[in-house]
């Protein structure tokens, strides 16, 4: 049974799934302190958070059990996701469920700005007639500035042209053609400093948009702007939009969301300029409906081992994807455990070269397994495949994957070498048709086997009768050998045996296999 904590109020009917599936235990614990979440994490295996709940490295170093966090909405910018990741926690939002309303709220944001409703709305009910200081503006004809066209910018500038203005759209990835699809100009941020009336703010807060409406930006304003943001506190400096207001140069202000939540002795709430909303970008029943739906629907595949869409520390793969690249899985998690205890020396680089068929997929995952398949050998269930490619490089590994036209006939080939500090080791695999996953190189010998639960290689010189000694050793020690594949590259030369095998070889047997003249090294590997 796995164990789910929901750490913030969220829709009961949208986790409906989670609550009748016979597989999950549910808590909703929604006012725990830092503190006690910490005391409790180390029980779940799933966590379900919105905003209020701060998923931070201290309490990810105490979630030993945690497989996925799932972030009912959008921004995840209240999860450490760098020690999520490093901890092996998926980490899952619900990425649409909020869009329309967010969209609408920010619409509603900016026609309340526009209308100084709140204002006159306060006034009144104070029990004041005062028309004249309540005087809007019209959107008409008005130009909007959008920055970040992604799900929510979109829907706003829709609902901008309905009101017939003219909208202007940045976004690192908007093209040309985009912007003249969805019927709005395509600009840049200064593009619209210059001309717009209104401004609306739409991108994640990350490094990169950390006040990036800040004392310069507005100096560049049109003077009466007015500014909204539904997206996050932060991507516009305070202190500066504080100054622009006492100015003049921003006539008004309308926030959802703030640099520190909730506010406290913020000199924006309570300014006249400025209206506020305490975070209900998100807050309708839709939405909230919608998002728990998603995320409980994912951390249910999640724990279920099944296909999920909405990983954030994870390459997202189709299921038509995954079906394909499946069996190269196992695969590549089998050639990375092989090829660990092949290696003598610790491995400082891997280089991953794809071939055939698999150069048309997404194959990180593919990566992934192997990496993960050679740290678990030593690290044991800390690595999975969330982690495997952080942790090699904190191991101090480095990977490089590319695409080759070389898969020498076969249809998918994955060829890996490990570079060590005395020398480098290859290895390569394919999927044979009704046959599965086969090794067909080891150290540039060709062979063919399975990489079954137990190997035994063998390097020695291609000298006749070795595989008859090797044989009679074995079977005096009642050691079955499965299969058995030899591998040369020149008559006489080096040569290898790899045998797939019932057990193990105890060191003894070992030592006199090692005693057969011609035998170099005899290693198990435990796949
Ligand atoms: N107030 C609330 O309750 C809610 C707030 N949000 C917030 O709204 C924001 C947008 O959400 P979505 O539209 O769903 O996300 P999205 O991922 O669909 O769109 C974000 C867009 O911002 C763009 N972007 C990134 N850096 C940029 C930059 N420096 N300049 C211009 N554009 C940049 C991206 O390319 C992307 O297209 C997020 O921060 C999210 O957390 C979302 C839902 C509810
Ligand atoms: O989805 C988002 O990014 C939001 O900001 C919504 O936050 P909430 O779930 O309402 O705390």
């Amino acid at each position: 049974m796995f164990k789910v904590l929901v750490s913030d109020p969220i829709s009961e009917d949208g986790i409906r799934a989670l609550l009748d599936s016979d597989q999950v235990q549910v808590d909703q614990k929604t006012d725990l302190s830092p503190e006690a979440l910490k005391e409790t994490i180390p029980e779940y295996d799933g966590l379900i958070v919105r905003s209020q709940t701060k998923v931070t490295k201290e309490i990810l170093e105490c979630a030993t059990k945690l497989k996925v966090i799932g972030r009912a909405g959008v921004g995840v910018d209240t999860i450490d996701l760098e020690a999520a990741t490093e901890h092996g926690v998926i980490v899952v939002n619900a990425p649409n469920g909020n869009t329309i309303s967010t969209c609408e709220h920010t619409f509603a944001m900016l026609m309340a700005s526009a209308r100084n409703i709140p204002q006159a709305h306060k006034t009144l009910t104070e029990g004041n007639w005062d028309r004249k200081t309540y005087k809007g503006v019209e959107l008409k004809g008005k130009t909007l500035g959008i920055v970040g066209m992604g799900r929510i910018g979109t829907e706003v500038s829709k609902r901008a042209k309905a009101f017939q203005m003219n909208v202007i759209g940045y976004d690192p990835f908007l093209t040309e053609e985009r912007a003249s699809q969805i019927g709005i100009q395509k600009g840049d941020l200064d593009k619209i400093y210059e001309n717009a009336d209104f401004i609306t703010v739409h991108t994640p807060l990350i490094k990169e948009t950390h006040h990036l409406i800040n004392k310069s930006a507005f100096q560049k304003m049109k003077k009466g702007v007015r500014i909204v943001n539904c997206a996050r506190g932060g991507i516009i400096d305070e202190t500066a939009l504080l100054e622009a207001i006492d100015e003049g140069i921003v006539a008004r202000a309308a926030l959802d969301v703030f640099e520190e939540e909730p506010p406290t002795d913020n000199p924006l709430v309570g300014k006249p300029e400025v209206i506020v909303t305490p975070h209900l970008g998100a807050s309708t029943s839709e939405a909230q409906l919608y998002v728990a739906e998603d995320v409980s629907q994912e951390i249910l595949n999640i724990l279920s081992d099944q296909p999920f869409q909405n990983a954030v520390n994870m390459p997202a793969v189709n299921d038509e994807t995954r079906k394909i690249l499946e069996p190269y899985y196992l695969l590549s998690e089998k050639l990375g455990e092989m090829m660990i205890q092949l290696a003598k020396q610790p491995p400082r680089h891997i280089k991953i070269s794809y071939a055939g068929t698999l150069t048309d997929f997404n194959t990180e995952l593919v990566t992934r397994t192997f990496v993960k398949g050679l740290l678990s050998h030593y690290l044991g269930e800390k690595v999975n495949i969330v982690n495997a490619t952080h942790l090699a490089k904190q191991y101090g590994l480095s990977y490089s994957v590319e695409n080759t036209t070389a898969s020498l006939g076969y249809s998918g080939l994955i060829s890996v070498t490990l570079t060590t500090d005395e020398g480098e080791y290859s290895a390569a695999g394919t999927l044979f048709d009704g046959l599965g996953p086969r090794i067909v190189h080891v150290n540039q010998y060709t062979i063919d086997i399975a990489p079954t639960d137990r190997l035994l290689y063998i390097q020695h010189t291609d000298v006749p009768g070795i595989i008859g000694h090797v044989g009679s050793l074995l079977g005096k020690h009642e050691i079955n050998i499965a299969t058995m594949q030899v591998g040369r590259k020149q008559v006489g030369g080096q040569a290898i045996m790899m045998l797939t095998i019932d057990k193990a070889l105890s060191e003894e047997v070992l030592g006199e296999l090692l005693q057969v003249d011609h035998i170099h090294s005899a290693k198990n590997i435990d796949l």
